[in-house]
């Protein structure tokens, strides 16, 4: 077949991914593995010392009734999974070291959580850029994609935005990302799910043709048609945590006869399968699985011993291929050092990826991005018109620090509100890939927080123009200066938090925790309370306050610096010396410098929070 020789050329092909899987073909060994959740009284078996073999070159399906456990027994396959599991998993013989592991072998979610603002020519070349790093040249790079695109049947969608795909071109996209750096072990959770019967046809005619090339595919499947069945060349099937039957498809109902279950004519061997496992049969669960050992034998319908072990496979080819598979993952080390083994790109490149992607991504966001520009000038102008040229007047100077403060918390919130927002959709595109290790999360959260910059600089910015010139500030470029910084500070601390709510929680209790959370800082700002006021068992945390900082910074912008006397519209005016009015909020001895700091400190505070949160949920994750 065409695009089998092609899979199979770009196999000997690119020298980055030959590099990675020169001489590897992975044959992967489960013996005796039980996995159990909770603890005590509360634990749950399960997975029941199920063992089994995917071999390289076969498309096995992972098939069972529904909570059987067979995306449980693929995330542990997978090396997502790490905690309550007893049990032995091999490549090639060998025990498996998990981070060379995950770097060999690619998982593929059974939702896509793909970026819906990239075409997908740039989302392969980025994921070319991470995948193969700065080794592979740029031409190398280019011919993969086309060599997969073609074998996907997606070469005319190559300058087609992701959010404008069908939902099976979307999963041959997801699956042709990870083909990239050339994966030994695909393992797909339910990639038929959500399509329709031509697509998922046409989806594991895909997978069936990589597999030919050598790799070891493995998917979990639902109910598959007796056409899609076909498709595959073994079976796996789970019930209740134990393995029911292992073996070529098409032995599946000798096996069955075997048992004395009978295949009824024109039925859907699968569904039988799956009735079986469900125990709609009477109780041959247990005969099944003792049939085939739990997995420890493969059914083989045309010889005399129906079954042979599972681990039957010739032993002195073992002993080569392990070798082979310890001495690449020793040049492997080797040559990329031990930084490298686990990423296809240096750092550095990793950031500029990400970077690039994350700009494009949020300047396409256009309903977003326009939405957020209008609102802020909108504002802008709403407040200039309320507070019109107030600025210079000391009869309305309590209105003019309640401008001030009003602009802190419009930018605080106009900052975190869109952020988590996004930021907790494309988390899950994070988890995809950052398992996938496309890229470090430290690369991943750098690049984040230097791409949100220019838009954290530039929506305050519109915002504070208009507002400083319609309500009359003083018209000094260092005051302006001085406040324009405060003001994307604030911004960029909006952010963090944002980030912080959308990496900790889903978007219902974010969106009600991130506005919530920030009332304490809000009230000890120093707008409403003033120090002396405060208990002074709570006044530390006017020193944690972003909003004290930045209320502090803004105040000291204006009316510090041996401002003149301001004019007064009224026959007396309390405050026309802003010193006296500095010294009712306590800000007569402040320093705008030690504001600004404090505000940094919050920043930084809040992103390395941020990272941490993050950190532990793609930990979790496993
Ligand atoms: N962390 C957990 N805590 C408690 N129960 C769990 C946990 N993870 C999995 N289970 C349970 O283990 C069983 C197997 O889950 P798993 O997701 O592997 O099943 P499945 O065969 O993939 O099901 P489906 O086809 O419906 O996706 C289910 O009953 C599930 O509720």
């Amino acid at each position: 077949m065409d695009t089998d020789i092609k899979l199979r050329e770009r196999n000997r092909g690119t020298t980055a991914a030959r590099e990675n899987q020169e001489g590897s073909s992975f044959d992967l060994t489960f013996s005796d593995l039980s996995y159990t959740v909770g603890k005590g009284e509360t634990a749950k078996q399960i997975l029941k010392q199920i063992s089994g073999t995917f071999n390289s070159g076969k498309l096995t399906a992972i098939m069972g009734p529904s909570g059987a456990g067979k995306t449980s027994l693929m995330n542990i396959l997978a090396g997502l999974k790490k905690n309550g599991i007893e049990g032995r998993v091999d490549v090639n013989g060998a025990e498996r070291k998990f981070k060379t592991f995950r770097k060999q072998s690619a998982y593929i979610t059974q939702q896509d959580h793909l970026l819906a603002h990239l075409s997908v020519e740039e989302y392969m070349l980025s994921a070319a850029h991470l995948k193969l790093g700065n080794e592979a040249p740029e031409k190398e790079k280019k011919l993969t994609i086309e060599l997969i695109m073609k074998t996907l049947g997606l070469t005319n969608s190559l300058s087609t935005r992701v959010s404008c795909l069908s939902g099976g071109e979307c999963k041959r996209l997801a699956i042709g990302l990870e083909l990239i750096d050339n994966p030994a072990i695909l393992f797909l959770d339910e990639p038929t799910s959500g399509l329709d019967s031509s697509s998922s046809l046409q989806c594991v005619a895909v997978l069936r043709d990589i597999a030919k090339t050598g790799r070891t595919v493995v998917a979990t499947i639902h109910q598959p048609s007796t056409r899609l069945l076909d498709q595959f060349d073994q079976l796996y099937i789970v019930a209740g945590g134990s393995c029911m039957y292992q073996g070529p498809v098409n032995s599946l109902i000798p096996y069955l006869q075997s048992m004395n279950l009978r295949c009824p004519n024109h039925h859907n061997p699968a569904d039988f399968a799956i009735d079986v496992a469900s125990g709609e049969y009477g109780d041959v669960v247990f005969r099944l699985i003792s049939g085939i050992e739990n997995g420890r034998r493969i059914y083989q319908d045309n010889s005399s011993t129906s079954c042979v072990p599972s681990t039957s496979h010739d032993h002195e080819a073992d002993e080569v291929d392990e070798t082979e598979f310890m001495i690449n993952s020793h040049l492997r080390t080797n040559k990329r050092g031990k930084n490298e083994l686990s990423y296809g790109a240096p750092f550095h490149t990793q950031v500029a990826v990400l970077l690039r992607r994350t700009w494009c991504t949020i300047w396409r966001e256009q309903i977003l991005t326009t939405m957020r520009l209008t609102l802020h000038v909108c504002i802008a102008i709403l407040i200039g018109l309320l507070y019109w040229q107030i600025g210079d007047d000391a009869h309305v100077i309590y209105n003019n620090a309640g401008m001030v403060f009003f602009n802190l918390i419009f930018i605080l919130y106009a900052a975190m509100m869109p952020t988590f927002l996004t930021f907790n959709l494309e988390r899950e595109v994070l988890v995809r890939e950052h398992l996938n290790r496309w890229y470090s999360l430290k690369a991943y959260y750098l690049a984040k927080t230097l791409a949100d910059i220019p838009f954290q600089i530039f929506f305050p910015t519109v915002y504070l123009i208009p507002v400083y010139l319609m309500t009359n500030q003083p018209l000094s470029i260092e005051r302006f200066f001085m406040l324009w910084t405060i003001a994307i500070c604030i911004s960029l601390v909006g952010q963090g938090i944002g980030l912080f709510f959308g990496a900790a929680f889903d978007i219902p209790v974010a969106s009600y925790f991130a506005p919530i959370s920030c009332i304490p800082f809000l009230l000890v700002s120093g707008f409403m309370l003033k120090f002396e006021a405060i208990p002074s068992y709570l006044r530390w945390i006017t020193y944690l306050s972003f909003l004290h900082y930045s209320f502090e910074g803004s105040m000291l912008s204006l009316y510090d610096g041996d401002r003149p006397p301001l004019s007064c519209s009224y026959s007396y005016c309390h405050f026309r010396y802003p010193i006296k009015f500095l010294e009712l909020f306590d800000l007569s001895n402040s320093s705008y410098y030690l504001s600004v700091i404090g505000m940094m400190a919050n920043f930084f505070v809040i992103r390395v929070a941020g990272y941490l949160v993050l950190r532990f949920k793609l930990r979790h994750v496993r």
